[in-house]
């Protein structure tokens, strides 16, 4: 079975545009994990433009699934997700003013600074996983960092999927995800995911772990509520 981690920045984006506390993210989470998802996915930025740090901190006693903190590691970053001891922490190498998460981790270039901050997560007891790339040789230098568990970067599979390239889009994280098995490295996967295509993805994925969704779920559910939402992604990731 692949978990449902929602990712519920989007909902944090909405309530930041009237500056209010609707919708109410505590709240949601709660609802989220009522209509059956399997963990709760976080990723703080530094300007805060959806997710507060705040936020984190208050969704520590709430979530009672799994709970994902992702961002890139600075140490602002570090301190936070040390004091909250979340289920996981994703790596992700994302520049300030990044609109979204746009590449995965260089795991050859960044490999001892890699190792060293996930020593000091796992040392925490914290689960970690590093986003990279449907490379096989990043899969191979992140066994190298220690990590628990490599997220794949699924933007490619999304887009190729979008045009009709499935049979082509797929291939790299087939081999990505192989390496990964062999390598004894968990298997978690992550932007674009989609209703449309995450059956595809979970077909071809051998031991898909858990995927993390936020943006077309939440989209998606504005046309048919975030209940039967989760729901259809759970069929869909049996
Ligand atoms: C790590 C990743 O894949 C991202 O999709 C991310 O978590 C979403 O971040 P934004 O909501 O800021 O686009
Ligand atoms: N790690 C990926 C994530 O949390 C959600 O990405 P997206 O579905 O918003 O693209």
């Amino acid at each position: 079975m692949t978990k449902l981690s929602v990712n519920i920045n989007k909902l944090a984006t909405l309530r930041n545009s009237r500056g209010g506390n609707m919708p109410n993210l505590i709240k949601s989470a709660k609802d989220i994990e009522s209509f059956g998802a399997q963990g709760i996915t976080v990723h703080p930025r530094p300007d805060e433009r959806h997710i507060r740090y705040k936020d984190a901190y208050d969704l520590k006693d709430v979530v009672t699934t799994e709970y994902n903190i992702e961002g890139n590691p600075i140490p602002k970053f570090v301190e936070m997700v040390l004091n909250i001891k979340p289920t996981q922490v994703t790596l992700v190498p994302d520049a300030e003013d990044a609109i979204t998460s746009n590449a995965g981790w260089d795991t050859l270039k960044h490999k001892d600074f890699l190792r060293d901050v996930i020593k000091t997560f796992q040392a925490s007891g914290i689960r970690t996983s590093i986003f990279v790339d449907a490379d096989v040789e990043m899969v191979k230098g992140a066994a190298q960092t220690g990590t628990d568990r490599i997220e794949l970067y699924t933007e490619s599979f999304a887009k190729g999927f979008l045009e009709g390239k499935k049979t082509e889009s797929i291939q790299s994280f087939i081999d990505a995800a192989k390496m990964a098995n062999k390598m004894n490295l968990g298997i978690n996967a992550g932007h674009d995911l989609s209703l449309d295509n995450i059956k595809f993805f979970k077909e071809n994925i051998p031991n898909l772990l858990e995927v993390s969704i936020g943006h077309a779920l939440i989209c998606e559910s504005l046309y048919l509520g975030l209940e039967n939402v989760i729901n259809m992604y759970l069929h869909r990731l049996k």
